[in-house]
Formats: C-alpha cells, structure tokens, sequence
C-alpha cells in the first residue's frame, strides 16, 4: 500500500486496553446478511488495534460480553428511540444473560456509520460498558464535488492525479475501497466524482461505455452508504443526440433527458443525480435558449424523478467578460440577483447549491446573501476543501474556523436565531432536501491531501456536515488523536498550529475582505493588480488615497441583498466588521480603524505578524520530533519552510504595493522595499 491511512490509520492500542476490549470484539454477532464493510472495519480495527481475530455470527450468542450489530428489525428486542433514516444507537444493555453493545439503525448506510463511530469512540477512548449514544446527521446532503477529469488532472488540485480516472479511464481498485471508507467514517453521503467544468471527454460519462465501469463504482460506494453523481453538460442532447438544441422547452430534448436518466439507472439503479454549472464561465445553459434556471433545471428534475435522484444547480452565475470600466456592474450581486427571483420556482428534487461567499472561495468573503434571500427553494452550502485560494496545500490552512463562522451567521431571515446552520439543515424554511458539497482536497499522493495537515479540513468538513453545531475545537482534537495518537504535546501543538492557521493566512495574504491579488490563472502568489484589468469582475481599485468597492446602497447596492441590521451594519463604514471593511466599503488610506491604527499601518502590521506566526508554527512543529511519524514530520517541515518563504514573498509584494501606491511609511520603520 503506498498511501496511508489518515484517521483510520489502526495503531495498536496500550496493552490494558485492548485487555478491555479483547472480551467483546472477541465474537461479534452480525445480523445482517451483506455485511462484508461492516466486518471488514472490525477485522481490521480488531487486528491492529486489539491483536486479535475477531469471529462474526450470525445470530446472538451465548455469552458474556458481545457486540451485536443489526438494523432495528432484526433485534430480538425493541428499541423505542427513533434514529432516523441514516442515524444509529450504540447502547450497552443487559439482554437474555449477557451484556451487549448493540449497535444498531434503520438502514445499510446507519450501519456503516455506527461501525466507524464506535470504532472512533473507542480510539478515543470512551468507555464501552457505558456506551449509550444516539447520533443522527443534521443535514440530509453531504457531499464531495471531486473537480476530477477523465484524463486523470485535477481542476484545482494540489494532492497529485485524480483517484478515479486516467488516461480517459475509469479505475476501480482498493484504494477506492479504502477511500468509500474515508468518507463514510465522517458521514459522507454522496460524492460527484467528475469536474463541473465538463467537457468533451466527460460528456461522455453519461453514455455506456463508461456506464458499464461506473456501474462498479456505484456498487463499491453503496457499501458504504455512498451515493454516486456525475456533473453534466446542459448541451448533451446536441453533443450526444444529435439534435440541434438543448432548449429545455424542446420536448425532443425533455425526452432525450428521460431517455438518459432510464439508461442511467439501469446501470445504476441508486444513482444519486446530476449536478450542473450552467452559463457559467462558458458552460453552456439555459439562458442561452432563452430560458431561465428554474425551466432548465426542472426539465432535468422531471427526467430524473421517478427514480429518485435529484438535480443540483449551481448558483455561481455572473459576468465572466466584463470591462474593467465598467463600475456598475458588481460581481458579488451575481447569485443573488440571478437567483432570488427564481425563488420558490424550483421543482422539489432541485437543489440550489451556493458558494459559501458572494465571490469565490477567497479567504474571507461574507456569507453569501442567497443564504437567507431563498425561502421557498432547496440549497446545498458548497465549501472548498480545497485550497485553491489559500495556499493550494503548501500553506497550512486550516478552514474548519472559517466555516464554522460561516455556519454560525446569522442571516436573519426570519428573526433572531436564523442561523446558516439551521438552512443548510432544513430547518429554518422546514426545507428536506438542503445540504453541504465540499470541493474534495484529495488525489493519489502519499497522505491523500498534500500536505498532512490538509487532512483535517477533509475531516473537519465531514464532521460539521453532519454535525454543524459541533466544536471545531472538539473536531480537531479528535482529528490529532486519531491521526496522531494521544501524545500531549502533539495534540497541543498542532491544535494550535491548525486554529491559528487560517487568521495567519489572511493577515499576510489579502486581509480586511480584500481578496484576489493572486498570480491570474493558478491562483498562487500575490499579484496585487492580477486581476485588477481583467474581464472576471474582480477589482479593488486602488489608487493613491483608497482602496476597495463601494458595495453600500450608495455604491452597488450589494448591501441590500441582506436582511436587517446586517443590511445597515454592513452599510456604514463604522459598524461594518472591520475584517470585511474593503469588501463593503471604499475607505482612505488613513482611516482610523477601532484600534486607533490607521487602515494602511494596521496592513503593514498584519503582513508583518502574518509571517511572525508563520515562524511560530514552526517552532511548534520542530518541537514535534519523534513525537510522529519521521516522513510526516520531514513533509509537513518542508511545507512550512516553503510557506514561510512564501509569507515573506507574499508580506514583502503587498506591502510594498500599498508603500508605493501611498508614500507612506510604516511608522515602526520596519523594512519595506521603496
Ligand atoms: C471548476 O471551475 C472553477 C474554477 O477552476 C475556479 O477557479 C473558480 O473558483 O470556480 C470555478 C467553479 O467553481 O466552477
């Protein structure tokens, strides 16, 4: 095996446990017929955790102690608590002469889960004779959007080739396997495995050829509870049928999509829907037959709704050719301005999905105003797992912070309370089908992600999907444990390293809400003017006494997109949160911000800290020696002494550009370049 394990990496545990635990996973009572994930997770938990060889049954035992694990109907007893369709109850109880561990759930999929949970509860070190958990997901979509080409390339990758194609192939093998496991160890239930930017190749993955191979894919995934989707081109009626539109008003193309999704599911017949960017960055859609979202997504709706699946929308619409000149367009008003109207218009089995921010994955943006402005429609929260815009997995970045502020906003959509967390749980509007898509952060090198750390924004996004009102703090010290063991030190360290690691990020990047002033194209390096020409509506236009767009209701009129107070707070420039003040607001160079520092020395001061931290996480790394494992100790050094060489690059760019565009100097008299 050339790749580990991550969180599921089995370390043998101190001897008086495992002395514990040997009487219960000793016999297992299974039953279930099909169980083969279930049994494989504890064989390989037993063997390498415990030294033992666990032996499984089919019907309770005479015994002791045991662990019985079966869907709800199966109990030779009742259980009165209600898990739902895809949460479990682990319970230690007193049954016929013996004391068991039931674990159990409705479906396959609770099973699945239930498993992994009492596998991490016990690594963690809870006690099974007190085990009484009942565990449900909060939110009913949570999916990965793998941005994977059928060439093997990977949009936006920074962790090598996709894991499931190469050279115009599908591949199936263990590490597939062991990636269902990944994911279902964390509640993933869905996974789009190909780029949303679908292109000639992979507009083919609809057809049989690839059919027969997907077909296999699906069947490994739904051992794991995992659904497959594919994203699609809005024109493949004219790419694969021949015909001469893909209005979706055309019966001919409503019918050629009902044709497809058939074909689809008898291959697949759990197949989970398609997801589509349309007229978006030149994807085809339905505007350009004259139609909106809602008639193009509805067509694919109806096509896929009598088996079940649904179709999710992206919402990332706007002006991809605009003019520099152009001051009255303003990109952050795209989705909403696209969407809101349409709310309410969208059949049941459609799901909008929205970027967490207005723009695009900067490192801070607000919440998006569609979260809150759509009542009557269904929505999925897409995050970025991985880093395109914050360091592209050679910085440390952890995001979990970042989205859990994100998830704790309050919209107040409907009052006080109304919380991104309770939509995207359906909550709030009493909505079923709402969610969460990541953009997977995962490809075929050595530790999945690049760089070793990147791996608890993989987990972390897992955890607050299926629960968003944990603890991010409690979600990375359960990842460092399971990933690293229960050494104090590492555990101190690298929580401190991952928290931090997002506000380093920003201060020595684009702080303040200012965002881009990357490298164009790969989206690496500072370029404080990158995309201040370009046609992606992207600008800050800074001259030599401001800086940042006027997106007040005096400006764009961006701040109207969100409810009272935040459309006033937003509004004013001495209420705006100051770590969003340039995306709001056009403000001087010698603003005084709530500190007394003036906006230009508090971005000196924060390029210069930014860099400072960066020294400090590797401090706390080094101190780390011995404590893991040599190779991930070697990678994670190396990474951080590119990042810091990079956070130098980054403070010394930025710092300079506002130096020149202001001749004002840095009242520490620290080293700017003239
Ligand atoms: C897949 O395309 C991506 C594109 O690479 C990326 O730079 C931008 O962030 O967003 C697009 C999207 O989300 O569709």
């Amino acid at each position: 095996m050339n790749y580990t394990m991550c969180w599921l990496e089995y370390r043998k545990l101190p001897e008086n446990t495992i002395s514990n635990l040997k009487d219960w996973f000793s016999s297992v009572s299974i039953l279930e017929s099909d169980a083969s994930a279930l049994k494989n997770e504890i064989r390989e938990f037993s063997e390498k955790s415990l030294d033992i060889t666990p032996r499984f049954h089919s019907r309770p035992l005479k015994k002791k102690k045991y662990i019985m694990i079966g869907s709800l109907d199966s109990l030779p007893f009742g259980i009165e608590e209600d898990p739902g369709e895809e949460g479990f109850i682990l319970r230690t109880q007193n049954w016929n002469g013996s004391k068991i561990l039931v674990v159990t759930g409705k479906t396959k999929r609770s099973l699945v889960y239930a498993v992994f949970d009492l596998i991490r509860r016990i690594r963690l070190g809870e006690d099974i004779e007190k085990m009484n958990v009942l565990e449900k997901p909060k939110a009913k979509f949570r999916m990965l959007n793998h941005w994977d080409n059928l060439d093997g390339s990977v949009e936006r990758g920074y962790a090598g080739n996709s894991i499931f194609f190469k050279d115009n192939r599908i591949i199936v093998n263990q590490r597939t396997r062991d990636y269902a496991r990944l994911l279902a160890s964390i509640g993933i239930n869905g996974v789009v495995i190909n780029n949303v930017n679908v292109k000639k190749q992979e507009v083919l993955l609809i057809e049989p050829v690839y059919l027969k191979k997907l077909k296999r894919l699906a069947d490994l995934f739904r051992e794991y509870g995992i659904r497959l989707y594919l994203s699609i081109n809005f024109a493949s009626p004219m790419y694969l049928g021949g015909l001469d539109t893909a209005d979706p008003l055309d019966e001919r193309v409503a019918r050629w999509w009902r044709e497809k999704a058939r074909e689809i599911y008898d291959y697949i017949p759990d197949f989970g829907g398609f997801l589509v960017k349309a007229d978006s960055e030149f994807n085809p859609g339905p505007h350009m037959f004259g139609r909106d979202h809602a008639e193009g997504a509805n067509m694919l709706a109806r096509a896929l709704a009598p088996f079940g699946g649904v179709v999710i929308w992206r919402a990332f619409v706007y002006n991809c050719l605009q003019d520099w000149r152009d001051y009255k367009t303003d990109r952050a008003r795209a989705a909403y301005d696209n969407f809101k109207p349409l709310d309410g218009k969208f059949d049941d089995n459609v799901i909008v999905q929205i970027k967490y921010g207005p723009m695009d994955f900067q490192v801070r943006e607000p919440v998006n105003p569609l979260f809150g402005g759509l009542e009557k429609t269904n929505q999925i929260l897409e995050l970025q797992i991985t880093q395109e815009y914050t360091g592209q997995q050679i910085h440390l970045c952890f995001l979990g912070t970042l989205w859990k502020e994100i998830l704790e906003f309050d919209t107040f959509a409907k009052g006080k309370g109304s919380y991104v967390k309770r939509i995207v749980d359906g909550t709030l509007f009493g909505r079923e089908n709402n969610g969460f898509a990541g953009v997977s952060n995962v490809g075929d090198s050595v530790n999945w992600t690049g760089h070793d750390l990147a791996q608890a924004n993989l987990y972390a996004f897992g955890k607050l999907a299926w629960n968003p009102d944990e603890d991010i703090e409690k979600i990375v010290e359960d990842w460092i444990r399971l990933t690293f063991g229960d050494d104090r030190k590492v555990l101190e360290n690298v929580s401190y390293m991952l928290l931090k690691s997002h506000r380093t990020y920003e201060k020595y990047t684009t702080p303040f809400g200012l965002g881009w002033m990357v490298n164009p194209g790969h989206h690496y390096g500072p370029n404080p003017e990158g995309y201040e020409y370009s046609k992606w509506g992207t600008y800050h236009r800074a001259n030599w006494e401001a800086i940042g767009v006027d997106r007040t209701s005096r400006g764009t009129g961006y701040t109207l997109q969100y409810h009272s107070p935040w459309r006033e707070i937003f509004d004013d420039i001495n209420t705006c949160p100051e770590d969003l003040l340039l995306f709001f607001h056009r403000v001087r160079y010698d603003h005084r911000l709530k500190s007394g520092k003036t906006l230009i020395q508090a971005m000196y001061d924060l390029h210069f800290e930014g860099v400072e931290e960066v020294e400090k996480f590797i401090r706390k790394w080094e101190e780390l020696k011995d404590r893991v494992p040599y190779d991930v100790f070697e990678r994670v050094r190396e990474r951080l002494h590119t990042q810091l060489e990079h956070a130098k690059e980054w403070r010394d760019v930025i710092n300079t550009y506002f130096y020149r565009r202001t001749g004002i100097p840095d009242e520490k008299g620290r080293k700017i370049y003239p």
